[in-house]
């Protein structure tokens, strides 16, 4: 099964599916994050990232919030798809999946923006208390370059019922 007919296959009783985008900045000792400043998520460290528009690739969507968020440009051939972490939403019966991505080529002056403060972390200074509780479940396989399939079930204030977090080879982005 392809990649887009599973992550559209909405065999939990969802009845809507939200695709996002997330990358992560990188070289050899350190990873760029943002913490974000209003919105969903505010107060937490997380890549850069955010909803894909109607008529919109994924690919383009990743460059444009990337760009949006920290005012870098990253070209489409340095952008490395790994693969999707999908979130069930009992209560609102929504999937979301989050694109992600990884870059270790970029230009442009990294600013600050209305959404996202960024800052250049140490791999092992990695703040995953200050993160989205998930994401220490994965970032580990993204920072190994690694192919990345993971999924959850969340009620509530997105506590986790269920999840299945796997390293997989790289998959293509379709
Ligand atoms: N690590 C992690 N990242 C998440 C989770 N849920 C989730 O949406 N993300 C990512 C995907 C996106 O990159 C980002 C949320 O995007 P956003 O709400 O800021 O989207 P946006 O910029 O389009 O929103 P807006 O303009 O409507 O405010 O957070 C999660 O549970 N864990």
């Amino acid at each position: 099964m392809s990649t887009e007919q599973e992550t559209n296959n909405n065999n939990n009783n969802t009845n809507k599916t939200v695709k996002f985008t997330l990358i992560f900045i990188k070289n050899s000792e350190k990873i760029l994050l943002g913490l974000k400043k209003r919105g969903f998520g505010a107060g937490k460290w997380n890549g850069f990232g955010g909803k894909v528009e109607k008529n919109e690739s994924i690919l383009d969507g990743a460059i444009r919030e990337l760009k949006e968020e920290s005012n870098l440009t990253v070209t489409r051939s340095d952008m490395k798809y790994l693969g999707y972490v999908r979130y069930d939403l009992t209560e609102s019966l929504q999937t979301d999946i989050v694109y992600v991505f990884i870059a270790t080529k970029f230009s442009g002056n990294l600013a600050e923006t209305e959404e996202m403060s960024p800052k250049w972390f140490k791999i092992d200074e990695i703040p995953y208390d200050k993160m989205w509780v998930d994401s220490k479940d994965w970032l580990p396989i993204v920072l190994r370059n690694r192919g990345l399939l993971a999924k959850y079930v969340l009620s509530g204030e997105r506590d986790i019922q269920k999840k299945s977090v796997e390293d997989i080879d790289v998959p293509e982005l379709v």
